[in-house]
């Protein structure tokens, strides 16, 4: 399972949770303006945005599963099993490859209004990146600082919806998920009032009760609506440590632990990661299930000019901070 979220302050903030029962092996991956991307049908682009994200790099080539560009567009890719399909090849349109997708984006467009316009031409396609990486069953969140939209691409073509809450997990397709909003929209942030029954003596014993009912489990539907909920009502500082500080406590609401969510007999799925981008600023902050310390790349400080990937491994292991 996986969880991506926004945030709005002062800058616009984007991430997401990766959840799963092992890593491909990740990097803080940053594409600078003239890495030339090649596309399999779809020609070259020399010179573009640059990007940085969380990828898997495989022939030089940055497999991204998360990232944003320096225009503070974000997208990330969540699995979307059993749903997702991809087309064949048709000329006249752009046709991409699914592990193209967020290149073919974040290369392009500085906003979602940008990203409209390219999806109206292009084809999702199912030509997969090599025969160890297979394609992946995905669908995705795109937003920046405005707004949000989720793409799915199914059997019967390539679905595109607006995403007001600004956040995705994973199955069943969107307008499901959004439907379900609707079994909630009792719950609030404030405590309740009785209008159970006016003839019995019911009364708030606890903080918290006005979200009594927030489903609790890991399943993709569960989270969706506690982190829709978490999302909506988080307030904060503006301030660049207390909207990261917030940020992570959002997806905190959908933290996966060892041990609760087993996948096979003794595998168990976990947050292996998550990130929280500034994408105003182009900064990747992240922790791992084994380091929760806040550890950042900023893309600003490197030649963003260049054209050869620039990877930071993931820093794992627990730094405790001993007070005596
Ligand atoms: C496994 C990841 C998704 C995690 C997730 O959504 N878990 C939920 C599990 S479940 O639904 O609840 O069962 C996805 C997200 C991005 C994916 C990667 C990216 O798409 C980039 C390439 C794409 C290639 O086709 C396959 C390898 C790959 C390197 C992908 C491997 C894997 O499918 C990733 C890492």
């Amino acid at each position: 399972m996986c969880t991506a979220a926004t945030y709005k302050t002062r800058d616009f903030y984007f991430g997401r949770t990766l959840d799963y029962e092992f890593s491909y092996g990740d990097q803080i991956t940053i594409t600078p303006r003239n890495y030339p991307f090649h596309f399999r049908h779809a020609g070259v682009i020399d010179t573009h945005f640059a990007i940085i994200g969380m990828a898997h790099v495989a022939e030089n080539y940055p497999l991204y599963y998360d990232a944003i560009n320096e225009k503070g567009l974000g997208m990330a890719g969540l699995n979307f099993v059993g749903n997702a399909a991809y087309a064949d090849v048709k000329p006249g349109l752009d046709n991409i490859a699914q592990f193209e997708f967020i290149p073919w984006i974040l290369s392009q467009c500085a906003s979602v209004a940008e990203v409209r316009t390219l999806l109206a031409r292009m084809n999702l396609v199912n030509t997969p990146f090599s025969k160890q990486f297979p394609l992946a069953q995905l669908h995705w969140i795109i937003s920046d600082k405005e707004e949000s939209i989720t793409v799915e691409s199914m059997s019967d073509g390539l679905h595109i919806y607006d995403n007001p809450v600004g956040v995705l997990t994973n199955n069943p397709p969107f307008p499901q998920q959004m439907f379900q909003l609707n079994n909630y929209m009792h719950l609030s942030p404030k405590q309740p009032a009785n209008t159970f029954a006016d003839d019995l003596a019911l009364s708030a014993y606890s903080r918290g009760m006005g979200a009594l009912g927030l489903p609790g489990d890991l399943s993709s539907a569960s989270r969706f609506v506690r982190v829709a909920f978490t999302r909506m009502n988080a307030r904060s500082g503006d301030s660049e440590l207390e909207s990261v500080s917030q940020f992570f406590h959002i997806l905190g609401s959908v933290d996966q632990q060892r041990g609760c969510c087993e996948v096979a007999d003794g595998k168990y799925e976990i947050t292996l990661y998550t990130s929280c981008c500034n994408a105003t600023k182009g900064i990747y902050y992240y922790t791992t299930y084994e380091n929760h310390q806040i550890t950042a790349v900023d893309m600003k400080r490197e030649n963003l000019d260049s054209r050869t990937l620039i990877c930071y491994p993931v820093i794992q292991g627990e730094k405790i901070h001993f007070q005596n």
